[in-house]
């Protein structure tokens, strides 16, 4: 057999992606390279290059290329081996891959090559498709360029938003004095445990530089701290606050209503403690919605190309993203692009969440040094000065400049619990504090079904999703019908099924055929085709046309004007938008939905559902991202026991070299 038979064989047997062997052939054939042999060592890189970027990873380390990969590519023993044996003659060792590839018409060694507009690029010992070093590089630059002076004093002189029209913004300090003033009125409470206030801390730091990464587990206050943020933006502007342009945004529709909603709670309140002393209330009113990033920047149809970018960039002063682990590399390189100089970008997120679904890792990297924080000492004399706060001698150190922008909350509010406790020994990759709490079961707030049937799951959903359906099945009547639809969209919200993995008996795809059979048994559900009432539904593909993203969630409802017709409602901040049921082309239904696409979502009773047998993408990240989506209860159902501690141990790692490029 030769090489790419081999390869195409692996492809054909789901092994590899069947771009893989596509991409090597496209990318081998653009030049000579002697001999076959020569060529079927790019070919080699390329389908492994292609394999990884597939799994988000946004490049390959020489090193994993000189090594055996099977184990990242959860391979067995033989089977690299044998594609190597196939492709002749090899490189050995990472060095001569390197002097290798280097040689190789296809490849742009960085530094020093000539470009060429070749597709490969090789920097830093990492091998890169050229869009994802591009997209690295402008990160990294970026993020260098907002945080430079925050290793020394914060910059002077220098006005913190646009004056008029037309003049570029360019952002500054407000006096630490002034921070700090406000800062003690807009924080009343005391932290629990009497130590260091650290969204104190992490608003003072967002008041200097150009990023700020706020990052903390669930309830740990990340919206609580950017509403007081925002608060704090407005109040040291005095009369030019109504000036200041905020936006907010998030991943998807759901995170970005969240996000809306939460702030305005929070602005709402804090403007009647205040009393007065600020206008909050017609602030957040100016503020207009939260958007999706893809609506931010302007998405189009059929293009990667956003309608905002460098040459047309975003009007905002201040660009607030929220459940920023969800953002992929090459959407950060475009927000980062498209927004001005002087503008601030305050992220948060949970960098211990699953990283993005496309290729990269782009908060878990900024957030490096989160945990053990490294601050220099400016930046504590600055935070004691902004804020009051003294940062505690453990998190002292001499971290680069973007650590110094960067805070941990780190004490949740609303997982005191056992669900946080839980959550907190996954984190911790202790399996077996995970498994004492989930064996307590506390309080009914966990439970742990360690050795599940399927019938075990099926009662579950159907006793779950009975008060949504049930409320469905009441009609509009006398409410007004959005408002129905907000309801029924709210109850629905109340549970959640979320499986590790797409296929298999415990995966998404055969699960939602048999619970909404089941609920069909009982009465809750009549489907009569593809599209009935009560399905729920999940957006696979953006559609601009129709105005729904990836991930998005809805429900089909009927529809007011035309009872013959079926119409799909999704929540809009705190709105409903309906679309017709038959102009959405890609979607699947989503009573049971994947742990990857329910983050930036939250329901009062999660369950989740492990397979039988481990694999690599069942880790550690997975089953902490499925347990902090439940609000109030939270079920594990496991076929086998033994996949939970299998799954904490293991950990997900994405080569990336954004890190190194931040260094
Ligand atoms: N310093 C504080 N004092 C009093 N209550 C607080 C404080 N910080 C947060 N809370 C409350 O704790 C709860 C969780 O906070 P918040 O929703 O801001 O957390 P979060 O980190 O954004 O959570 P998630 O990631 O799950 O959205 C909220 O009810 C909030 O009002």
């Amino acid at each position: 057999m030769s090489f790419y038979e081999h390869a195409d064989m692996l492809a054909e047997g789901g092994m590899l992606r069947r771009l893989g062997p596509v991409f090597a052939r496209f990318v081998t054939s653009l030049a000579p390279l002697g001999s076959p042999a020569a060529g079927n060592a790019l070919a080699l890189a390329c389908l492994l290059l292609s394999e990884l970027e597939g799994r988000g990873h946004s490049c390959l380390q020489l090193s994993a290329l000189a090594d055996d990969p099977s184990a990242m590519l959860g391979w067995s023993e033989d089977d690299w081996p044998g594609l190597c044996a196939e492709a002749g003659p090899l490189p050995q060792g990472a060095a001569a891959w390197h002097a290798y590839l280097q040689d190789c018409p296809q490849v742009l060694a960085w530094p020093g090559g000539a470009d060429s507009g070749q597709p490969l690029v090789l920097a830093g010992g990492r091998l890169y498709l050229r869009r994802y070093w591009s997209d690295e590089n402008t990160v990294a630059d970026a993020v260098r360029a907002r945080t430079s002076d925050s290793e020394g004093e914060p910059k002077r002189g220098r006005t913190p938003f646009s004056l008029e029209k037309g003049v570029r913004p360019l952002f500054g300090s407000p006096s630490p004095a002034l921070v700090r003033h406000w800062l003690d009125r807009l924080f009343t409470h005391a932290t629990r445990e009497g130590g260091a206030d650290w969204q104190k801390i992490a608003c003072a730091v967002a008041t200097r530089g150009g990023l700020a990464v706020i990052t903390g587990g669930p309830g740990t206050g990340k919206t609580y701290t950017v509403a007081r943020l925002l608060a704090l933006l407005f109040a040291v502007e005095g009369e030019r606050a109504g000036q200041l342009r905020v936006a907010l945004a998030a991943p998807t529709g759901k995170a970005a209503a969240r996000l809306k909603q939460a702030i305005d709670d929070a602005l709402e309140k804090l403007s009647d403690s205040l009393e007065g002393a600020l206008p909050l209330r017609e602030l957040a009113e100016r503020m207009g919605g939260a958007r999706t990033l893809h609506s931010l920047l302007g998405a189009r149809p059929d293009t990667r190309a956003f309608r905002h970018n460098a040459g047309n960039q975003l009007d905002v002063d201040v660009l607030i993203v929220d459940e920023a682990s969800m953002v992929h590399l090459e959407m950060m390189a475009a927000l980062l692009d498209a927004l001005p100089d002087g503008a601030r970008l305050v992220l948060l997120g949970d960098k211990d969440q699953l990283a993005s679904v496309e290729a990269g890792s782009v908060l878990g990297d900024l957030c490096f040094d989160a945990q053990a924080g490294g601050y220099g000492a400016a930046t504590a004399a600055f935070v004691e000065a902004a804020s009051g706060q003294v940062i505690p001698p453990e998190f002292l150190g001499n971290a680069g400049a973007l650590a110094q922008q960067t805070v941990m909350l780190r004490q949740s509010r609303r997982f005191g619990g056992p669900i946080g406790q839980l959550a907190q020994a996954v984190n911790n990759g202790d399996a077996e504090a995970a498994r004492a709490v989930l064996r307590a079961g506390r309080d009914g707030q966990v439970a742990w079904n360690e050795a599940a049937q399927q019938e075990d799951m099926l009662r579950l959903a159907a006793e779950g999703y009975r008060p949504f359906l049930q409320l469905l099945r009441q009609g509009a009547a006398a409410q007004e019908h959005d408002a129905w639809a907000a309801s029924v969209l709210q109850a629905f919200e109340g549970f959640r099924l979320l499986c590790a993995v797409r296929e298999g008996e415990w995966g998404v795809s055969g699960l939602n055929e048999s619970i909404a059979q089941r609920l069909e048994e009982q009465g809750l559900l009549k489907r009569r085709g593809e599209w009935y009432v009560g399905r729920p539904v999940m957006i696979t593909r953006n559609d601009y046309a129709t105005g729904v993203y990836n991930g998005d969630i809805g429900l089909v409802l009927p529809d007011p004007e035309r009872p013959a017709s079926l119409r799909v409602y999704f929540s809009d901040g705190g709105q409903v938008r309906s679309v017709l049921a038959t102009r959405l082309r890609h979607v699947e239904t989503a009573f049971a939905m994947t742990v990857h696409k329910s983050q930036g979502s939250e329901f009062s009773h999660t369950v989740l559902v492990l397979p039988r047998e481990a694999s690599s993408v069942l880790a550690r990240e997975l089953v902490y991202t499925g347990i902090t989506r439940a609000r109030q209860r939270f079920t594990l159902l496991t076929p086998n026991p033994g996949v939970l501690p299998e799954a904490i141990r293991r950990r997900t790692e994405r080569t990336s070299g954004l890190r190194s490029l931040l260094a």
